[in-house]
């Protein structure tokens, strides 16, 4: 059943291997707002990076591959969307994607949502797509944007998507949307909440948009190798209506670095240049979500693509931030039961449910469903495989027990479903320990760079006034000498 467009971002494939259900039981949670210091210094940051906005069409900046980075401007853009794969109308984590792009799909093929018809009928069909008024008559439509959050930023968000992502919405593709965060490691959420005001910013600065937009939907996603995205654009069906803006924050970089990706590319199938964005640490491609931004990830070869995704409205109601459902500390709601999570609110058929992990003060957690890696991606628990891109010692302890469980179980179905729980808990547990590790790890690393700081300030000081002394010294020296 689709769900109403308040229900969350990854309601949308029909994914035959079923995640689908998984990914729709996803509440929409919500985050506090973020502080308005951290919006100013993303402006700062934007401005201060120097980066190529408000460019006039083909115009172009070279960036260190020699690929251009800057161009925007209007276009049309025919939505041309491939078959969709397998009969899976959207991908993506905003139910966007019109295939599962395919190596020979790019660019071609029979407008996929045309030829299904929606619900809505032949009005829906032809408003879908349609550019927002407000949006009709931008001076651009896109925007490459380098430096809109800092590096180390970036890597504290790979390290969150690390850590919690669960199964994305199509193959090879993880995620942790805002609210995910919320429910399982609410201490991750500064740092996702300072890069979604900086994306929120540079969006506003680009498109001239300051003070209009809401964000509908943040979310980290992970594509791993094999992951892709067919011909698109991000509002291509009629619940997604209040996506206005698109915009995408690279957190790593394709490429040669140890840790890098490869392949992965962002392209644009027609208008203004540049046609093909690289993922880099910090760059951010945003455009508007209609028709005129249609737009394909190339698959991605080896390693791991992160990502922040984002969309915006110009709708007020819109904002994720609206569908908090109280919070991790909100009692479950009258006739709920233990280990039933209240209603996410909203839409229509949500109210049965969904039954949580239990609690190890780790938030509410989601549905073990949702960490269930896929046949075609290995299987298994995607926690442990977490645990090991994490690269903690726990990991091994944690399998042990886990094969311990597989390969040895008790007699008892009932001791076996005890020793099962014993081991979730002590990966929750583990999981838990990661985090703070990890997060206790990137402070310590500011710290330091602070002392660092303070310390090269203080003997720059010093040498200053040793240079400022020199002069006098001498001159006390040579009257010593002379008298
Ligand atoms: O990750 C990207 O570069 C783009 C993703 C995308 O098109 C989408 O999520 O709709
Ligand atoms: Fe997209």
């Amino acid at each position: 059943m689709r769900e109403s467009p308040r229900a969350g971002p990854t309601t949308d494939s029909n994914d035959d291997d079923g995640r689908d259900s998984q990914a729709s039981k996803r509440r929409r949670l919500g985050t506090a707002a973020e502080p308005a210091p951290e919006t100013t210094a993303a402006v700062e940051g934007v401005a201060a990076a120097g980066i190529c906005i408000g460019a006039p069409a083909g115009a172009q900046d070279a960036d260190a591959n020699g690929k251009a980075r800057a161009g925007l401007g209007e276009l049309e853009v025919e939505a041309r969307a491939a078959p969709a794969e397998g009969g899976s109308e959207l991908g993506g984590p905003g139910a966007h994607a019109a295939s599962e792009a395919r190596e020979d799909s790019y660019g071609a093929g029979p407008d996929a949502e045309a030829a299904e018809g929606g619900p809505g009928g032949a009005d829906v069909e032809a408003a879908v797509g349609r550019p927002h008024p407000r949006l009709a008559r931008l001076p651009r439509v896109r925007a490459v944007l380098d430096g809109v959050v800092p590096p180390e930023l970036c890597a504290e968000l790979v390290f969150a998507l690390q850590a919690i992502s669960t199964v994305g919405y199509r193959p090879h593709v993880r995620s942790a949307t805002i609210h995910d965060v919320v429910a399982t490691a609410p201490w991750l959420l500064p740092p996702l909440l300072r890069a979604r005001a900086a994306v929120l910013a540079a969006v506003e600065v680009a498109f001239g948009l300051a003070l209009e937009l809401c964000v509908e939907f943040s979310g980290l996603i992970g594509w791993d190798e094999g992951a892709s995205l067919g011909w698109h654009h991000d509002a291509n069906r009629e619940y997604l209506a209040s996506r206005h803006l698109s915009a995408v924050l690279y957190l790593n970089n394709q490429g040669d670095p140890p840790g890098a990706f490869g392949g992965g590319d962002f392209r644009f199938q027609d208008g203004a240049e540049p046609l093909r964005v690289t993922p880099r640490v910090g760059r951010m491609v945003a455009y508007t979500a209609d028709a005129r931004n249609v737009h394909c990830v190339e698959r991605v070869m080896r390693g791991e693509r992160c990502t922040l995704t984002l969309w915006f409205s110009l709708d007020p109601a819109a904002a994720e931030d609206g569908k908090v459902p109280g919070g991790r500390t909100a009692a479950p709601e009258a006739g709920g039961s233990p280990g039933v999570a209240p209603d996410a609110g909203g839409s229509p058929g949500r109210s049965q449910g969904v039954r949580r992990q239990p609690r190890f003060g780790l938030g509410r957690g989601l549905p073990d469903t949702m960490y269930q890696l896929s046949p075609g991606e290995g299987g298994g628990d995607l926690r442990l495989e977490r645990l090991r891109r994490l690269g903690l010692y726990a990991l091994g302890w944690a399998e042990h027990c886990a094969l311990q469980v597989e390969l040895k179980p008790c007699r008892h179905p009932a001791s076996t479903a005890a020793a099962t729980a014993a081991v979730q808990e002590a990966l929750l547990a583990a999981q838990f320990a990661s985090y703070r590790l990890g997060v206790a790890r990137l402070a310590c690393i500011r710290q330091l760079e602070g002392v660092l700081g303070e310390l090269r300030g203080l003997v720059a000081e010093s040498m200053q006034e040793v240079r400022a002394a020199v002069p006098r010294w001498l001159a006390l020296g040579s009257l010593l000498s002379t008298g």
